[in-house]
Protein backbone atom coordinates (compact mmCIF):
# COMPACT_ATOMS: atom_id res chain seq x y z
CA UNK A 1 0.00 0.00 0.00
CA UNK A 2 1.60 3.48 -0.78
CA UNK A 3 0.93 6.54 1.19
CA UNK A 4 0.76 10.14 0.07
CA UNK A 5 4.19 11.81 1.50
CA UNK A 6 3.90 14.15 4.22
CA UNK A 7 6.48 16.43 2.02
CA UNK A 8 7.07 16.32 -1.90
CA UNK A 9 9.37 18.62 -2.89
CA UNK A 10 10.40 18.31 -6.83
CA UNK A 11 12.90 20.51 -8.47
CA UNK A 12 12.63 23.47 -6.25
CA UNK A 13 15.03 26.27 -6.75
CA UNK A 14 15.56 29.57 -4.71
CA UNK A 15 18.12 32.24 -5.95
CA UNK A 16 18.98 35.61 -3.51
CA UNK A 17 20.78 38.12 -6.74
CA UNK A 18 23.43 35.64 -8.46
CA UNK A 19 23.66 33.40 -5.35
CA UNK A 20 21.86 30.03 -6.20
CA UNK A 21 20.97 28.94 -2.64
CA UNK A 22 19.12 25.72 -3.76
CA UNK A 23 19.85 24.78 -7.51
CA UNK A 24 17.61 21.94 -7.95
CA UNK A 25 16.51 19.96 -5.01
CA UNK A 26 13.77 17.08 -4.97
CA UNK A 27 12.68 14.96 -2.01
CA UNK A 28 9.73 13.27 -0.48
CA UNK A 29 9.49 12.76 3.13
CA UNK A 30 7.22 9.66 4.50
CA UNK A 31 4.96 9.89 7.82
CA UNK A 32 6.13 9.18 10.91
CA UNK A 33 9.84 9.26 9.91
CA UNK A 34 12.64 11.51 11.20
CA UNK A 35 13.81 12.88 8.16
CA UNK A 36 17.63 14.42 7.54
CA UNK A 37 18.56 17.12 5.75
CA UNK A 38 22.15 17.02 5.81
CA UNK A 39 25.16 19.22 5.00
CA UNK A 40 27.78 21.51 5.15
CA UNK A 41 26.93 25.57 5.60
CA UNK A 42 25.79 27.13 2.97
CA UNK A 43 24.72 23.91 1.06
CA UNK A 44 20.87 25.10 0.78
CA UNK A 45 19.86 23.20 4.12
CA UNK A 46 17.78 26.26 5.55
CA UNK A 47 16.47 27.74 2.01
CA UNK A 48 14.96 24.27 1.46
CA UNK A 49 13.08 23.29 4.82
CA UNK A 50 11.99 27.45 4.44
CA UNK A 51 10.33 26.84 1.02
CA UNK A 52 8.81 23.10 2.34
CA UNK A 53 7.25 25.64 5.77
CA UNK A 54 6.07 28.39 3.07
CA UNK A 55 8.61 31.04 4.71
CA UNK A 56 10.24 31.57 0.96
CA UNK A 57 8.63 31.39 -2.18
CA UNK A 58 10.32 29.24 -4.65
CA UNK A 59 11.77 30.39 -8.43
CA UNK A 60 11.01 27.20 -9.52
CA UNK A 61 9.83 24.05 -9.02
CA UNK A 62 6.90 22.56 -7.15
CA UNK A 63 6.38 21.60 -3.37
CA UNK A 64 3.86 20.07 -1.39
CA UNK A 65 2.78 19.65 2.31
CA UNK A 66 0.64 17.63 3.71
CA UNK A 67 -1.13 17.37 0.19
CA UNK A 68 -1.11 21.37 0.40
CA UNK A 69 0.89 24.06 -1.49
CA UNK A 70 2.58 25.73 1.20
CA UNK A 71 2.48 29.19 -0.67
CA UNK A 72 -1.28 29.14 -1.03
CA UNK A 73 -2.49 27.41 1.82
CA UNK A 74 -0.48 29.49 4.73
CA UNK A 75 -2.67 29.70 7.17
CA UNK A 76 -4.01 26.12 7.01
CA UNK A 77 -0.22 24.56 7.26
CA UNK A 78 0.49 27.06 9.94
CA UNK A 79 -1.85 24.84 12.23
CA UNK A 80 -0.31 21.28 10.91
CA UNK A 81 3.53 22.53 10.64
CA UNK A 82 5.50 23.09 13.65
CA UNK A 83 8.59 25.31 12.92
CA UNK A 84 11.73 25.25 14.87
CA UNK A 85 14.71 28.08 13.05
CA UNK A 86 18.52 28.37 13.83
CA UNK A 87 18.86 30.29 17.08
CA UNK A 88 15.11 31.29 18.18
CA UNK A 89 15.32 34.39 20.09
CA UNK A 90 12.92 35.16 22.71
CA UNK A 91 12.39 38.47 25.14
CA UNK A 92 15.27 38.56 27.83
CA UNK A 93 12.29 38.63 30.67
CA UNK A 94 9.72 36.29 28.97
CA UNK A 95 9.34 33.60 31.38
CA UNK A 96 9.14 29.61 29.63
CA UNK A 97 5.84 29.16 30.83
CA UNK A 98 4.03 32.52 29.73
CA UNK A 99 6.27 31.62 26.32
CA UNK A 100 3.82 28.65 26.09
CA UNK A 101 0.57 30.02 26.76
CA UNK A 102 1.29 32.88 24.42
CA UNK A 103 2.29 30.56 21.22
CA UNK A 104 -0.31 27.85 22.56
CA UNK A 105 -3.04 30.85 22.28
CA UNK A 106 -2.10 30.84 18.43
CA UNK A 107 -3.57 27.92 17.94
CA UNK A 108 -7.31 26.50 17.72
CA UNK A 109 -6.19 22.97 19.70
CA UNK A 110 -3.15 23.38 21.33
CA UNK A 111 -0.96 20.61 22.94
CA UNK A 112 -1.72 21.16 26.96
CA UNK A 113 2.03 23.23 27.81
CA UNK A 114 2.60 21.26 31.12
CA UNK A 115 2.28 18.14 29.15
CA UNK A 116 5.06 19.89 26.86
CA UNK A 117 7.54 21.17 29.48
CA UNK A 118 7.37 17.41 30.59
CA UNK A 119 8.35 15.85 27.36
CA UNK A 120 11.03 18.04 26.83
CA UNK A 121 12.30 18.41 30.59
CA UNK A 122 11.27 21.71 31.35
CA UNK A 123 9.18 21.58 33.99
CA UNK A 124 11.42 22.90 36.95
CA UNK A 125 11.99 25.89 34.75
CA UNK A 126 8.70 26.93 34.00
CA UNK A 127 9.00 29.89 35.90
CA UNK A 128 12.46 30.95 34.62
CA UNK A 129 13.13 33.73 32.55
CA UNK A 130 14.35 33.32 29.13
CA UNK A 131 17.66 35.10 29.40
CA UNK A 132 18.24 32.20 32.63
CA UNK A 133 17.88 29.11 30.62
CA UNK A 134 21.10 27.51 29.54
CA UNK A 135 21.73 27.46 25.78
CA UNK A 136 20.14 23.69 25.70
CA UNK A 137 17.39 24.86 27.42
CA UNK A 138 16.53 27.72 24.76
CA UNK A 139 16.78 25.06 22.00
CA UNK A 140 14.44 23.03 24.07
CA UNK A 141 12.11 25.36 24.64
CA UNK A 142 11.75 26.11 20.79
CA UNK A 143 11.08 23.07 20.17
CA UNK A 144 8.09 23.09 22.86
CA UNK A 145 7.09 26.03 20.87
CA UNK A 146 7.50 24.32 17.75
CA UNK A 147 5.03 21.52 18.69
CA UNK A 148 2.26 23.64 20.80
CA UNK A 149 0.11 23.64 17.76
CA UNK A 150 0.07 19.72 18.24
CA UNK A 151 1.63 19.32 14.86
CA UNK A 152 1.53 16.51 12.33
CA UNK A 153 5.26 17.86 10.71
CA UNK A 154 7.77 19.40 12.70
CA UNK A 155 10.48 21.02 10.86
CA UNK A 156 13.76 21.70 13.25
CA UNK A 157 16.96 23.13 12.10
CA UNK A 158 20.12 22.93 13.58
CA UNK A 159 18.79 21.87 16.71
CA UNK A 160 21.99 20.99 18.92
CA UNK A 161 24.39 23.44 17.54
CA UNK A 162 26.12 25.06 20.03
CA UNK A 163 25.23 22.66 22.89
CA UNK A 164 27.71 20.75 24.67
CA UNK A 165 27.73 16.63 23.96
CA UNK A 166 25.09 15.64 27.06
CA UNK A 167 22.88 18.33 26.31
CA UNK A 168 23.14 16.89 22.72
CA UNK A 169 22.22 13.62 24.12
CA UNK A 170 19.30 14.87 25.78
CA UNK A 171 17.79 16.81 23.19
CA UNK A 172 18.01 13.88 20.43
CA UNK A 173 16.17 11.80 23.25
CA UNK A 174 13.67 14.73 23.41
CA UNK A 175 13.21 14.01 19.26
CA UNK A 176 12.98 10.18 19.39
CA UNK A 177 10.09 10.79 21.83
CA UNK A 178 8.37 13.41 19.77
CA UNK A 179 8.60 10.94 16.67
CA UNK A 180 7.31 8.35 18.88
CA UNK A 181 4.33 10.30 19.88
CA UNK A 182 3.62 10.49 16.09
CA UNK A 183 4.76 13.60 14.63
CA UNK A 184 7.01 13.45 11.20
CA UNK A 185 10.18 14.98 11.75
CA UNK A 186 12.44 16.92 9.07
CA UNK A 187 15.37 17.59 11.32
CA UNK A 188 18.21 19.85 9.77
CA UNK A 189 21.42 19.24 10.47
CA UNK A 190 25.39 19.76 9.55
CA UNK A 191 26.19 16.66 12.32
CA UNK A 192 27.09 13.43 10.56
CA UNK A 193 26.43 11.28 14.09
CA UNK A 194 23.25 13.09 14.55
CA UNK A 195 21.96 12.06 11.14
CA UNK A 196 23.08 8.56 11.62
CA UNK A 197 21.55 8.42 15.16
CA UNK A 198 18.18 9.93 15.00
CA UNK A 199 17.18 9.70 11.21
CA UNK A 200 15.44 7.06 9.63
CA UNK A 201 16.42 8.45 6.26
CA UNK A 202 18.96 11.46 5.00
CA UNK A 203 19.36 13.30 2.03
CA UNK A 204 22.73 14.95 1.56
CA UNK A 205 22.50 18.43 0.22
CA UNK A 206 25.74 20.25 -1.47
CA UNK A 207 25.84 23.27 -3.30
CA UNK A 208 21.89 22.92 -3.54
CA UNK A 209 21.33 19.64 -4.97
CA UNK A 210 20.83 16.70 -3.36
CA UNK A 211 23.86 14.42 -3.52
CA UNK A 212 22.74 11.33 -1.90
CA UNK A 213 19.50 10.09 -0.10
CA UNK A 214 19.37 7.09 1.78
CA UNK A 215 18.89 5.51 5.35
CA UNK A 216 22.06 5.72 7.13
CA UNK A 217 23.43 2.49 6.66
CA UNK A 218 23.28 3.36 2.81
CA UNK A 219 25.08 6.58 3.05
CA UNK A 220 28.28 5.57 4.95
CA UNK A 221 28.10 2.65 3.21
CA UNK A 222 28.15 4.65 -0.05
CA UNK A 223 30.77 7.03 1.33
CA UNK A 224 32.89 3.88 2.92
CA UNK A 225 32.55 2.55 -0.13
CA UNK A 226 34.65 5.01 -2.12
CA UNK A 227 38.20 4.09 -2.94
CA UNK A 228 40.70 6.69 -4.39
CA UNK A 229 43.15 4.97 -6.47
CA UNK A 230 46.41 6.71 -7.53
CA UNK A 231 47.96 5.41 -11.08
CA UNK A 232 51.76 6.52 -12.64
CA UNK A 233 52.03 6.08 -16.46
CA UNK A 234 54.98 4.66 -17.32
CA UNK A 235 56.19 6.90 -19.75
CA UNK A 236 54.93 10.79 -19.71
CA UNK A 237 51.70 11.90 -20.56
CA UNK A 238 49.73 14.99 -21.16
CA UNK A 239 47.29 15.95 -18.60
CA UNK A 240 44.52 16.47 -20.54
CA UNK A 241 45.10 13.35 -23.10
CA UNK A 242 44.97 11.60 -18.86
CA UNK A 243 41.93 12.61 -17.86
CA UNK A 244 40.12 12.82 -21.65
CA UNK A 245 40.81 9.07 -21.14
CA UNK A 246 38.59 8.98 -18.40
CA UNK A 247 35.31 10.66 -20.19
CA UNK A 248 32.07 8.67 -19.45
CA UNK A 249 34.28 5.82 -17.43
CA UNK A 250 31.56 4.82 -15.00
CA UNK A 251 31.99 5.18 -10.95
CA UNK A 252 34.65 8.13 -11.12
CA UNK A 253 33.64 10.72 -9.18
CA UNK A 254 36.99 12.52 -9.50
CA UNK A 255 39.79 13.04 -11.48
CA UNK A 256 42.99 14.85 -11.21
CA UNK A 257 46.45 14.90 -12.16
CA UNK A 258 48.88 15.44 -8.60
CA UNK A 259 52.67 15.11 -9.60
CA UNK A 260 52.63 13.33 -13.03
CA UNK A 261 50.08 10.79 -11.31
CA UNK A 262 46.40 10.31 -11.86
CA UNK A 263 44.76 10.37 -8.72
CA UNK A 264 40.53 9.04 -9.53
CA UNK A 265 37.80 9.23 -6.54
CA UNK A 266 35.90 6.80 -7.07
CA UNK A 267 33.26 3.77 -6.21
CA UNK A 268 31.78 0.45 -7.76
CA UNK A 269 34.13 -1.22 -10.63
CA UNK A 270 36.27 1.96 -10.82
CA UNK A 271 39.36 0.46 -10.83
CA UNK A 272 38.57 -1.73 -12.85
CA UNK A 273 37.13 0.62 -15.49
CA UNK A 274 39.89 3.23 -15.21
CA UNK A 275 42.85 0.76 -15.89
CA UNK A 276 40.52 -0.64 -19.00
CA UNK A 277 40.30 2.94 -19.80
CA UNK A 278 43.27 3.67 -20.02
CA UNK A 279 44.36 0.79 -21.60
CA UNK A 280 42.20 1.22 -24.56
CA UNK A 281 43.73 4.85 -24.99
CA UNK A 282 47.44 3.24 -24.80
CA UNK A 283 48.31 4.35 -21.46
CA UNK A 284 50.62 2.11 -19.88
CA UNK A 285 51.47 2.28 -16.24
CA UNK A 286 54.14 1.61 -14.24
CA UNK A 287 52.87 1.86 -10.83
CA UNK A 288 49.26 1.35 -9.17
CA UNK A 289 48.35 2.24 -6.16
CA UNK A 290 44.31 1.39 -4.18
CA UNK A 291 43.89 3.79 -1.50
CA UNK A 292 40.32 3.61 1.13
CA UNK A 293 39.34 6.68 1.36
CA UNK A 294 38.89 8.08 4.60
CA UNK A 295 35.24 9.01 5.87
CA UNK A 296 36.26 12.76 4.66
CA UNK A 297 37.32 11.92 0.75
CA UNK A 298 34.42 10.04 0.79
CA UNK A 299 31.99 12.87 1.89
CA UNK A 300 33.80 15.34 -0.13
CA UNK A 301 33.83 13.26 -2.70
CA UNK A 302 29.52 12.63 -2.29
CA UNK A 303 29.10 16.34 -1.95
CA UNK A 304 31.21 17.39 -5.09
CA UNK A 305 33.01 19.98 -2.89
CA UNK A 306 36.43 19.98 -4.12
CA UNK A 307 39.48 20.67 -1.60
CA UNK A 308 40.09 23.88 -3.05
CA UNK A 309 36.87 25.02 -2.93
CA UNK A 310 36.41 28.11 -0.37
CA UNK A 311 33.92 25.76 1.88
CA UNK A 312 35.22 25.16 5.40
CA UNK A 313 37.38 22.21 5.50
CA UNK A 314 35.43 19.06 7.87
CA UNK A 315 35.72 19.30 11.52
CA UNK A 316 35.13 16.99 13.95
CA UNK A 317 33.20 18.31 16.66
CA UNK A 318 33.09 16.18 19.82
CA UNK A 319 32.38 12.87 18.59
CA UNK A 320 30.44 14.11 15.76
CA UNK A 321 31.94 14.38 11.91
CA UNK A 322 30.69 17.47 10.36
CA UNK A 323 30.18 17.58 7.11
N1 LIG B 1 18.48 35.88 2.86
C1 LIG B 1 19.53 35.60 2.12
N2 LIG B 1 20.04 36.53 1.27
C2 LIG B 1 21.12 36.24 0.50
N3 LIG B 1 21.78 35.06 0.49
C3 LIG B 1 21.33 34.11 1.33
C4 LIG B 1 20.19 34.32 2.18
N4 LIG B 1 19.98 33.18 2.90
C5 LIG B 1 20.94 32.31 2.51
N5 LIG B 1 21.74 32.86 1.57
C6 LIG B 1 22.86 32.19 0.88
O1 LIG B 1 22.34 31.04 0.25
C7 LIG B 1 23.23 29.94 0.40
C8 LIG B 1 22.51 28.78 1.10
O2 LIG B 1 22.19 29.21 2.43
P1 LIG B 1 21.33 28.31 3.43
O3 LIG B 1 21.18 29.08 4.70
O4 LIG B 1 20.11 27.83 2.75
O5 LIG B 1 22.31 27.08 3.64
P2 LIG B 1 22.42 26.07 4.86
O6 LIG B 1 22.83 24.78 4.26
O7 LIG B 1 21.19 26.09 5.66
O8 LIG B 1 23.61 26.67 5.68
P3 LIG B 1 23.71 27.02 7.23
O9 LIG B 1 23.77 25.72 7.93
O10 LIG B 1 24.97 27.79 7.30
O11 LIG B 1 22.48 27.84 7.51
C9 LIG B 1 24.43 30.47 1.14
O12 LIG B 1 25.39 30.84 0.17
C10 LIG B 1 23.89 31.68 1.85
O13 LIG B 1 24.94 32.62 2.05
Amino acid sequence: MTTTPVVRAEHLRKAYGSTVAVADVSLSVERGEIYGVLGRNGAGKTTTVEMIAGLRRPDGGTVSVLGLDPTTHAAALHQKVGLQLQESAMPDRLRVREALDLYASFYADPADPADLLDLLGLTAKRDAAFKDLSGGQKQRLSVALALVGRPELAILDELTTGLDPHARRETWAVVEAIRDAGVTIMLVTHLMEEAERLCDRIALIASGRVAAVGTPAQIVALAHGEQVLRVRPAAPVADDVLLAALTGVPGVRDARVEDRALVVHGGGAVVQDVLVALARHDVRTSDVRLERASLEDAFVSLTGVGPDDPAPALQTAGSATEV
